[in-house]
């Protein structure tokens, strides 16, 4: 017989509130939770009941883009959107790829590596090639993730180039697959409730690798654009295809406020979203449906050159209806975001100004001063929505009734 529980981590309205001789109020919220089943019987004093118990599985989220493009900048803002801090696995290996917080695990698909970087040398693959990764353990971990079992994962030890011995992930309530293949693998690729794509344009790419490991890493000019250039060609054949089925992309460009920039500083940035998508409503700016071109600047935004422009309206991408909403330029004032935020509708937010508190939280992550650090935050909170909408139906409640 499976019991279920009462935890309070989230306040659901059981369907079945009355709950005789258990102690727990007639209408009292509680959460009751199983690993197994929707509907059980439970046994108390001499009275057998029966309670409908919210499933709390994971639900899984993949988070798709080349080394360096800011997967791990995305992960602090959408954990940070949860609450509550993200660390490595207390106790365990240093060198773990993985992030825990209340909320969510992140785990790094870096970790389905199935050849070590010797053994990529002597292959002549790179990690892109899907020779280089175990798809089928991948299959198996996330699918047992979904199912609420906990896995051992296997560890690829970027320090040392070696595959380590395995960690423990027990199932979180949001589970994140992030790196290079979450949507390649058709069968991973079924598992996930919500996808997305970082897709920065080789020039910014480049920019943002010279940044990092130039500046930090002590990597030279040539060595970087060797890299780069050894990378493309499976890039271009295993990573960049997976776009076309991410339910939002985030598109990074060059602006096209400065005519011929190739400082890579100022960027122009989409946030492509697929309609038609379960609990995904896309965010849009003034008029759902209608194409604006908007330029803030004025009296509620200060702009200095070469100033902000917005962008919002319905396109195709890869054959597919999306909405797309566009930010050229960056703010000079984060704390002036609130009028942009006051004219977008559909944020998923909790209460009026959450985007622009996030953003002022996190000032200090790459891209908190243009369209990558907002639009992520966006998706950010759309992830936490789609979470709470899952829960909810699971449950069989009003959405309302399972916010975090
Ligand atoms: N939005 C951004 N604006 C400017 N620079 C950025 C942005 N996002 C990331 N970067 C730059 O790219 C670097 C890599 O970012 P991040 O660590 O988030 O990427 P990653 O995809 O997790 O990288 P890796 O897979 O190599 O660990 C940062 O150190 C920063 O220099
Ligand atoms: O594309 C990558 C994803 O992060 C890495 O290059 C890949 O995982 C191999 O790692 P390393 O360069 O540390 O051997």
């Amino acid at each position: 017989m499976a019991f279920c529980s009462p935890h309070t981590t989230t306040s659901l309205r059981s369907p079945c509130t009355t709950i005789p001789n258990s102690g727990f109020r007639q209408n009292q919220v509680i959460l009751f939770t199983t690993r197994s089943s929707r509907r059980s019987t439970t046994r108390h004093g001499a009275r057998t009941f029966q309670v409908s118990c919210a499933v709390e599985k994971p639900i899984v989220i993949g988070l798709a883009a080349d080394s360096g493009c800011g997967k791990s900048t995305f992960m602090r803002r959408l954990t940070s959107v949860f609450g509550g801090a993200a660390e490595p696995p207390k106790g365990g290996n240093p060198d773990s790829n993985t992030l825990i917080s209340d909320t969510t695990t992140v785990i790094c698909l870096d970790d389905y590596h199935s050849l070590d970087r010797t053994g990529r040398k002597e292959k002549g693959v790179t990690a892109l090639d899907p020779k280089a990764n175990d798809f089928d353990l991948m299959y198996e971990q996330v699918k047992a993730i979904k199912e609420g079992k906990a896995i051992e994962k296997p560890i690829y030890n970027h320090v040392t180039g070696l595959l380590d011995p395995a960690e423990l992930i027990q199932p979180p309530k949001i589970f994140v697959i992030e790196g290079l293949h979450p949507m390649y693998d058709e069968r991973v690729r079924d598992l996930l409730d919500f996808s997305i794509y970082l897709d920065i344009s080789n020039e910014v790419k480049f920019a943002w690798k010279i940044q990092r490991d130039m500046a930090e890493r002590g990597h030279s000019l040539e060595s970087i654009k060797a890299s780069i250039e050894a990378r493309k060609p499976d890039f271009d054949a295993f990573i960049d295809p997976q776009k076309q089925y991410a339910d939002a992309v985030i598109e990074v460009l060059p602006t096209q406020l400065i005519p011929d920039d190739n400082e890579g500083k100022v960027l122009r940035v989409k946030l492509i979203m697929k309609e038609g998508v379960k609990f995904f409503n896309p965010v849009y700016l003034f008029d759902e449906g209608s194409t604006i071109n908007w330029i803030p600047c004025g009296r509620k935004l200060t702009c200095s050159y070469p100033g902000i422009k917005f962008s919002y309206g319905p396109d195709t991408y890869f054959g597919q209806e999306v909405s797309v909403l566009e930010m050229d330029g960056q703010f000079d004032r984060l704390d002036e975001l609130i009028y942009v935020e006051s004219h977008l509708s559909n944020l998923s937010t909790k209460f009026y100004g959450e985007v622009t508190q996030q953003m002022l939280k996190h000032a200090d992550f790459p891209g908190s001063n243009n369209g990558t650090g907002l639009f992520q935050t966006i998706v950010g909170l759309k992830i936490r929505d789609l979470y709470e909408q899952i829960i909810a139906e699971r449950a069989g409640v009003p959405a309302e009734a399972a916010k975090v």
